[in-house]
């Protein structure tokens, strides 16, 4: 008898880069997606056996994506198409009693020239990336939905302090009143469980955006204490405008801007006349936090 036991698997094809062309008339909207579909099931004999024929091969996996692309009206929509190939996956493969697929929207804006919107050429104006991940299972039908955003890189010039922390013998930092502050955000947030039927019918595009409108109206109006302080504000309010979501996420690099010492020019360059900093690579801070509702039981 074996010593060891197969704890957990899960395989399927990652990276699957794909454009979809929407067009209505002259006016052409592009989609420009990176997907994963991973499956887990009744395929242990896979990896202890060598049976090859529980594995839905990788390529098809891949096939799956573009073929779902080509029938979906909702590429565009992310979450929505996520489900479209788990319940694809969950139909057509009865052995397979999980799909999970994640997927990364890249940005591509419309143009605009002489001041209208073009019809069919777009710019990447920003790095930031909208994200979700859809796992369904089959027990129970269930589908558990997270889904982010990431990579937009924010800068403020004022309204940002950071004092009273804690002190010892290693601390070298000086309390300061008022400095730059810079992150790249990374925010996921949960959706509630819902019936499958019901996920369905949630706006994930108008909260995407409100959450970034959030994000950035609390970063710039905050009088910011902390990246810590300025996070949690963000989360509260995001859970208080948002009944669909249970717990919101953030990873905020604190991406440092020190004052050049001129000092030795006899130049001030602190204080009231700091203005040149020198942007850090590295090291950055690194403020993570987990916002979720009080369970009802315990109100
Ligand atoms: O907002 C901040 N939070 C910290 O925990 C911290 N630590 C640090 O050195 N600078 C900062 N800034």
């Amino acid at each position: 008898m074996s010593s060891v036991t197969l704890k957990a698997a899960c395989y399927g094809k990652d990276k699957v880069r794909v454009l979809k062309v929407y067009r209505e008339g002259a006016i052409q909207t592009a989609v420009e997606l990176t997907c994963r579909l991973t499956l887990e099931g009744d395929i242990e004999t896979s990896f202890t056996k060598g049976d090859n024929s529980v594995v839905v091969t990788t390529d098809t996996c891949k096939n799956t994506i573009y073929i779902m692309a080509k029938r979906s009206a909702n590429v565009d929509n992310i979450e929505v198409f996520a489900q479209e190939i788990t319940e694809h996956v969950l139909r057509q493969y009865k052995h397979i009693h999980v799909a999970h697929v994640d997927i990364i929207k890249h940005k591509w804006s419309r143009m605009t020239i002489d001041g209208e919107e073009h019809p069919h050429s777009f710019v990447r104006d920003g790095e930031e990336v909208q994200t979700t991940k859809v796992s369904h299972y089959r027990q129970g039908d269930k589908i558990e939905i997270v889904s982010g955003l990431k990579g937009l890189l924010v800068l403020k010039t004022t309204g940002s302090a950071f004092h009273g922390f804690y002190k010892d013998e290693f601390t070298t930092l000086p309390e300061v009143w008022d400095r730059i502050f810079s992150t790249a955000v990374d925010c996921t947030w949960t959706f509630e469980n819902a019936p499958a039927t019901a996920l369905r019918q949630i706006d994930f595009a108008a909260i995407h955006q409100n959450v970034k409108k959030v994000t950035q109206e609390t970063f710039a109006n905050d009088d910011s204490a902390s990246v810590q302080a300025t996070m949690y504000k963000m989360q509260k309010s995001i859970l208080e405008q948002h009944d669909a979501i249970a717990e919101v996420s953030y990873v905020l690099p604190n991406k440092h801007y020190f004052g050049v010492d001129m000092s030795k020019f006899n130049i001030d360059n602190t204080d009231a006349n700091l203005d040149v900093y020198q942007p850090v690579s590295d090291p950055s801070g690194l403020i993570t936090a987990t916002v979720a509702r009080k369970s009802r039981s315990r109100l």
